[in-house]
């Protein structure tokens, strides 16, 4: 995978938009972002038909901005959809089984520490991401604050395999987690609450990628 396209990678679902989430994401792809997760879990979620027609209009949007479409989680619908790829945490399926039903899909990993990062290199993952860097509010069962150290660290081990950041990343700190070793950051709040979404992008975005 081209770690320019972790540059802004846009994590959303229905539970972390305040206003219509289909017109977050229009203008967040209108202002660059590089990647797109749909991450649809948590109180009051979409299910069943409401869910896949929800997860089609989002592919439909990446789609015409040439972004990838990554499903969280929900290997079945990235499959049914023929999305461009998946993300998993450590306890979702084994990436070999997503690898032989996905030839040349996106495999992105979650990992917390250096054995899950060294594995999910092993599994033929695509990316890794790695967080949580601060403390969110946005996923209710994430682990303690990793912080930048922990970041620089795991970018010393990974040489220069594709990491995105993740966790309470803002306009403020989005080039500490660079410079820490990111190849990109991941963002759910920072966008969906955002007054000016163009503005917010371009304040993530690294502009001059060689
Ligand atoms: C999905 C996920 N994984 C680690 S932190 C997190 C949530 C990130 O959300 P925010 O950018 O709003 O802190
Ligand atoms: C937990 C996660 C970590 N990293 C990314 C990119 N997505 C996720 N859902
Ligand atoms: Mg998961």
């Amino acid at each position: 995978m081209d770690c320019n396209r972790l540059n802004v990678y846009f994590i959303m679902g229905t539970v972390n938009c305040k206003k219509d989430p289909l017109k977050t994401l229009e203008e967040a792809l209108q202002a660059g972002i590089t990647c797109f997760q749909l991450r649809e879990k948590g109180e009051g979620a979409l299910i069943g038909a409401a869910y896949e027609e929800f997860a089609r209009a989002c592919q439909k949007m990446c789609q015409s901005y040439q972004v990838p479409f990554i499903v969280n989680d929900d290997v079945e619908l990235a499959l049914k959809l023929n999305a461009d790829g998946i993300h998993v945490g450590q306890e979702d399926l084994a990436l070999s089984t997503f690898r032989e039903q996905a030839k040349g899909k996106i495999v992105g990993v979650s990992v917390h520490n250096s054995r899950e990062m060294k594995q999910a290199i092993l599994n033929g993952a695509d990316y890794v991401g790695i967080g949580p860097i601060y403390r969110t509010k946005s996923k209710t069962d994430a682990k303690p604050p990793a912080g930048l150290p922990f970041l620089s660290a795991m970018r010393k081990q990974a040489g220069n395999f594709p990491i995105v950041g993740i966790g309470g990343i803002t306009e403020e700190n989005a080039s500490a987690v660079r410079s820490s070793g990111a190849d990109g950051v991941s963002v759910i709040s920072v966008i969906c609450h955002s007054k000016d979404i163009k503005q917010t992008v371009e304040n993530l975005l690294l502009e001059n990628i060689n």
